[in-house]
C-alpha cells in the first residue's frame, strides 16, 4: 500500500515520505503534474494523496495546479482515494472548491482583510473549532489546548463554502485547517510533517490509518546492507573512490559504508584545509583519521591559499558558495593528480561526498517546482568536472544518518558532534572574508564551544556557533573609546536540520558568554544573541 505525494516546490515534501515511511506505509514523491491514470498505474496499491506545501501563490497567473481529476477521484476502482493539502496543498483545495485563497497585503483583497490577518512563519498555536473534535484529521488533538504547530505561509483561505468544517484556527490565520468528510478532502495551513509540529505524527497517522486505511506492510530492513549492496552495484568492480572528508557526521558515515562496499585500498579519503576551520581543528581531523579510525589511505591537501584568494572581495553569499563549491573540486583534482603518482595502476572514477538530503532540497535538486534556498557547497559543482559523484547518504536526514552511523560502528563522540558545514567560516564571516575576520571568528567561536561544553550545554543544542557581522559599533574599554565587530551566537535545537527554534540559553551562561568574548577576543565590542527560528530564517547566515 502506498501514499503517493504530489509535489509542488514543497522544502519538506521529502520529510513527508519520511513521515509516513515511519509508520512502516510505503510512500512516494512524484512530481505535481503527473495526471491520474500515469499515477495510478505506477501505484496500483494507492491509497491516498498528499498534495505538497509550495513557494507559489495559487492565485499567481502560472501557479502550479494538479490534474483536476485526483480533486474527483474521490472513488478509484471502487474505493475512495482521500487527499490531504499541505499548505500550498490546502490552498489548491480550497482553489478547487471556490474559496478565496489570497494574500493581506493585495490591494484587491480589502473587502475580505478581516479574515485574512495575514502571515505566519514559524511557531504557532492552534484553537480548535468550536464543536471541538478537530474532525477526522485533527483526532485525539484538541484535548490539549495550545496546540503548538509550525506555519510557513503568506497567503491565507478565507470564504469556504459551507460543505467544508473548519477545525482550527490560529490567532493570525482564520483557517488553520478544515475538512469535507463526505468528500474525503483534508486541508491543514500549517505543516503536520516537521519535527516542531508537536502532533504532527498523529495527523499523519490519523490520515494514513483512520482515513486511507493503509496497513502498515513496509519497512526499512537493515539500511546498512542495503547502501553497502547499492554501492557495490553503483561503482565498477575495478575503480576507485576520492571521498571528500571533513571530520564530521555525514563524511564519516559515507566514508564507512564506502570502506565496507570497496575495501579500504579503493576509497582514498581526502581532507581540504580551506583556511576556514575553526581553531585547532585540522590538528584534530588529521589525528581522527590517521590515529583513531586508521583509514589506510588518508591524505591531507593544504589548499588554504587557492580559497582565501578567490574568495579576497567577494561579498555576495551564492558567489562565495559557487567559487568554494568549485575550489572543492579543483582540490580534489589536484590530489587525484597526487595519488595517482604514487598508485600508477589504479584507476580513480568517482568523488565521494557525505551530502545528505536537506543539501540537496535547500539547493533546488530533486523537485523542478522548489525554490533555491541557498546553494549547498557539495551541490556546486562545475560542469567540466571529470569525476562521477557518489553520494550514500543522498537519501537520508540528519538523524537517520546518527542512527546509521551508530549502527556501523562511528564511535558516538563523533556521531554526537554539531554539523559543520562545508564552506566553514565563510559563510559566517558576512560579506567579505579576511585574515582579520577569520582569527576573531574562530577565537570567538572556539570560546564559545568550550564554554557550552564546560556547561553541559553542548549536548542540549543541535548546532551551535559564533558569526560575525562585519559592522563596527562604538563601545568604552578602560575608559578608551572602541570601534570593533559585532559577534552573533547563534545555538538552536533541531531533529533533521530542515526546522529549527532558537535554544533557550541561560541568561546567566549568556552573560558569561558575552564577557569571555568581549574581553579575550580582540577586535569584538558587543555580542548579539540571535533568537529567530527557521523558517523564516535559516540557521547558517548566509
Ligand atoms: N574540509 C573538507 N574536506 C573534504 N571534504 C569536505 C570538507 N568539508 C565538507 N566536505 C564534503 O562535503 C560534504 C558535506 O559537508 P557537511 O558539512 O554537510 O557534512 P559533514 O562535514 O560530513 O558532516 P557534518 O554535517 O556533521 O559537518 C561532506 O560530507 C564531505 O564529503
Ligand atoms: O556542508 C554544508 N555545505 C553547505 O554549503 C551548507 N550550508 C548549510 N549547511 C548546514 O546545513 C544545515 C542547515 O543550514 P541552513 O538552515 O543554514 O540551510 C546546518 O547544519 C548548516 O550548518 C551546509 N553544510
Ligand atoms: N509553505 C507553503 O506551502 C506556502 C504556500 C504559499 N506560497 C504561501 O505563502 O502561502
Ligand atoms: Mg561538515
Amino acid at each position: 500500500m502506498s501514499i503517493v505525494i504530489l509535489n509542488f516546490g514543497s522544502q519538506f515534501a521529502h520529510l513527508i515520505a519520511r513521515r509516513v515511511r515511519e509508520l512502516s506505509v510505503h510512500s512516494e514523491i512524484v512530481p505535481y503534474d503527473m495526471k491520474l491514470d500515469v499515477m495510478l498505474e505506477k501505484f496500483p496499491n494507492v491509497r491516498g494523496i498528499i498534495l505538497s506545501g509550495g513557494p507559489e501563490s495559487t492565485h499567481q497567473p502560472d501557479a502550479p495546479f494538479p490534474d483536476k481529476s485526483y480533486f474527483e477521484a474521490s472513488t478509484v476502482s471502487g474505493r475512495t482515494l482521500p487527499i490531504l493539502g499541505i499548505c500550498y496543498g490546502m490552498q489548491l483545495i480550497a482553489t478547487h472548491i471556490g474559496a478565496h485563497v489570497g494574500r493581506l497585503d493585495a490591494p484587491s483583497d480589502q473587502e475580505i482583510t478581516d479574515h485574512l490577518k495575514g502571515m505566519e512563519y514559524g511557531k504557532a498555536e492552534l484553537t480548535f473549532a468550536q464543536h471541538g473534535d478537530g474532525g477526522r484529521l485533527l483526532k485525539g488533538l484538541c484535548s490539549k489546548p495550545n496546540e503548538v504547530v509550525w506555519m510557513s505561509h503568506g497567503d491565507s483561505v478565507s470564504k469556504l463554502p459551507e460543505k467544508a468544517v473548519i477545525t482550527s484556527t490560529t490567532t493570525s490565520c482564520h483557517v488553520a485547517s478544515f475538512e469535507i468528510a463526505s468528500e474525503d478532502k483534508y486541508a491543514v495551513q500549517f505543516h503536520p510533517e516537521v519535527a516542531h509540529t508537536i502532533s504532527g505524527s498523529t495527523i499523519m497517522s490519523n490520515f494514513v490509518f483512520d482515513i486511507c486505511k493503509c496497513e502498515k506492510d513496509w519497512s526499512i530492513q537493515d539500511l546498512a546492507k542495503d547502501l553497502v549492496n547499492s554501492l557495490r552495484e553503483e561503482v565498477g568492480p575495478s575503480e576507485c573512490v576520492i571521498m571528500g572528508v571533513s571530520g564530521g557526521v555525514d563524511s564519516t558515515v559515507a566514508s564507512t559504508l564506502l570502506i565496507e562496499a570497496l575495501g579500504p585500498e579503493r576509497v582514498h579519503c581526502v581532507f581540504v584545509d580551506h583556511g576556514l576551520l575553526r581553531k585547532n581543528e585540522r590538528q584534530q581531523v588529521i589525528q581522527y583519521f590517521e590515529h583513531d579510525l586508521k583509514f589506510s589511505n588518508f591524505h591531507l591537501c593544504d589548499a588554504s591559499d587557492l580559497f582565501l584568494s578567490r574568495l579576497k572581495g567577494v561579498t555576495d553569499p551564492e558567489e562565495k558558495r559557487k567559487i568554494i563549491g568549485h575550489s572543492f573540486i579543483e582540490s580534489f583534482d589536484k590530489e587525484v593528480e597526487n595519488i595517482l603518482t604514487k598508485h600508477k595502476d589504479i584507476q580513480i572514477a568517482w568523488l565521494g561526498q557525505g551530502t545528505i538530503y536537506p543539501d540537496r532540497i535547500e539547493s533546488a535538486q530533486p523537485s523542478k517546482s522548489a525554490h533555491k534556498i541557498k546553494s549547498h557547497h557539495n551541490l556546486t559543482l562545475p560542469a567540466s568536472m571529470k569525476l562521477k559523484v557518489v553520494e550514500p547518504l543522498k537519501e537520508l536526514y540528519k538523524d537517520e544518518v546518527r542512527r546509521l552511523g551508530l549502527q556501523i560502528g562511528v564511535p558516538k563522540d563523533l556521531i554526537d558532534r554539531h554539523p559543520f558545514p562545508g564552506p566553514g567560516l565563510a559563510i559566517r564571516i558576512l560579506g567579505e572574508i579576511d585574515h582579520e575576520k577569520v582569527k576573531i571568528l574562530q577565537e570567538s567561536d572556539y570560546l564559545f564551544i568550550q564554554e557550552l561544553r564546560n556547561w553541559k550545554l553542548y549536548d542540549q543544542v543541535w548546532q551551535a556557533f559564533a558569526a560575525l557581522i562585519p559592522v563596527r559599533t562604538v563601545g568604552v574599554m578602560g575608559d578608551a573609546r572602541t570601534y570593533d565587530f559585532i559577534i552573533t551566537l547563534r545555538a538552536v535545537t533541531s531533529v533533521d536540520g530542515m526546522t529549527a527554534d532558537w535554544a533557550k540559553l541561560p541568561y546567566e551562561f549568556l552573560e558569561h558568554i558575552s564577557t569571555q568574548i568581549i574581553n579575550r577576543v580582540k577586535g569584538v565590542n558587543r555580542v548579539l544573541y540571535d533568537v529567530s527560528q527557521k523558517p523564516p530564517s535559516t540557521i547558517e547566515y548566509e
